[in-house]
């Protein structure tokens, strides 16, 4: 539904250069809600700016349901007619909100409905819809100031909303916002991705907005996607910093264990109620130390983390290690003693 591929942007400002995108190749699938993240100015807003060309890249494409909005004529703040009408379907959301103070709920949401010159009892009707989409169908005639955060970004969404767009770019949309209203938001989001069938491609720097709503994520660094992939298969993935960062287990690994081989044991959906360490136990007869455990529900599924302490070095662990993998477990070897004459 969104594909980037080799995109740049260089900003030029007082004679310097900056690239804040240095080949980015995003692939965002029909339906599903996506997260890029990363710390600040990793190029997070610039991508998602270029993705509705709000900023044109420097080079690379840019393809939005079907639709190669880099080959469309007209600069950022003047489209031509094309890609006027391939933007209307990619609503925006924004970190501030960016309501007019001066009008009504109902007015904000009808403002890019009067873009398109819609009819007045139609933007009205087509407002009060979406406002009841939201939550909000009591506020139509407030002033955004009498909401509260929470509120003015649901005004926000439902102003999205109003183009009917299959794709819905979030930029920030919960960091101005308390954990519980972030949640409520998050849900919002959730519900109209499910119901809509609306794409949602976000960008955040908080890892629990991506553990509560997104199927896929990206991990940003330096103008480039260091890494990506669907949260299942990133947590299928030993090496997968992004899922260390959305499930971390406490100190991690590779220090502090003297002996033993220490292993991180991830399990998702169908294994997670298999009670295996005692059947590890128990089927090779060793004593087996917990070092940490956690359980959490992310993307919607349940999904375990354990790190583990067997006695003996790795090599003295593969048939238990072999047993494991075979239970369907991801299984990552964090440290291994070495075969010395005390261990040996
Ligand atoms: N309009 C601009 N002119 C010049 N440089 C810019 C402009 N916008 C962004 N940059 C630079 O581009 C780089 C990427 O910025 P960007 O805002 O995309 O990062 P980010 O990951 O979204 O960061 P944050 O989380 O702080 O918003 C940064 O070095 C930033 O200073």
């Amino acid at each position: 539904m969104i594909t980037t591929t080799g995109l740049s942007k260089v900003y030029t400002s007082r004679g310097k250069e900056t690239a804040a995108l240095r080949g980015v190749d995003l692939h965002v699938r029909e339906g599903e809600v996506y997260g890029v993240v990363g710390t600040s100015g990793a190029g997070k807003s610039t991508l998602i700016r270029c993705v509705n060309m709000l900023e044109r890249p420097s080079s690379g494409t840019v393809t939005v349901d079907g639709v190669e909005l880099t080959a469309l004529r007209g600069s950022a703040h003047r489209a031509g007619r094309e890609l006027r009408e391939a933007r209307r379907r990619i609503g925006m959301v924004f970190q501030h909100f960016n309501l007019l103070s001066s009008r009504t709920v109902q007015e904000n949401v009808e403002l890019p409905l009067e873009i398109t010159g819609l009819d007045r009892a139609a933007r009205r009707r087509k407002a009060a819809e979406l406002l009841e989409l939201v939550g909000l169908a009591d506020k139509a005639r407030n002033y955004p100031s009498q909401l509260s955060g929470g509120q003015k970004q649901r005004v926000g969404i439902a102003r999205a909303l109003a183009g009917d767009p299959k794709v819905l770019l979030s930029d920030e949309a919960t960091s101005a916002l308390d954990p519980e209203t972030t949640r409520s938001v998050l849900e919002l989001l959730r519900t109209l991705n499910q119901e809509l069938g609306l794409t949602v491609l976000l960008i955040t720097h908080e890892m629990d907005v991506v553990k509560s709503v997104c199927d896929s994520a990206a991990l940003m660094r330096d103008g480039r996607i260091v890494e990506s992939g669907t949260l299942t298969d990133l947590l299928a993935t030993g090496e997968s910093e992004l899922a260390r960062e959305l499930f971390p287990l406490g100190a991690p690994g590779g220090s502090g264990y003297s002996d033993g081989t220490v292993l991180e044991i991830t399990f998702q959906g169908d294994s997670s109620g298999q009670p295996f360490i005692s059947q590890l136990a128990r089927t090779y007869q060793i004593d087996i130390n917990i070092l940490g455990a956690a359980v959490e529900t992310i993307g919607g599924r349940q999904v375990g983390r354990m790190r583990v302490q067997l006695p003996g070095t790795h090599q003295d662990n593969v048939v238990p290690i072999g047993y494991l993998r075979e239970q369907g477990l991801q299984v990552d070897v964090v440290t291994t003693a070495h075969r010395t004459g005390a261990l040996a």
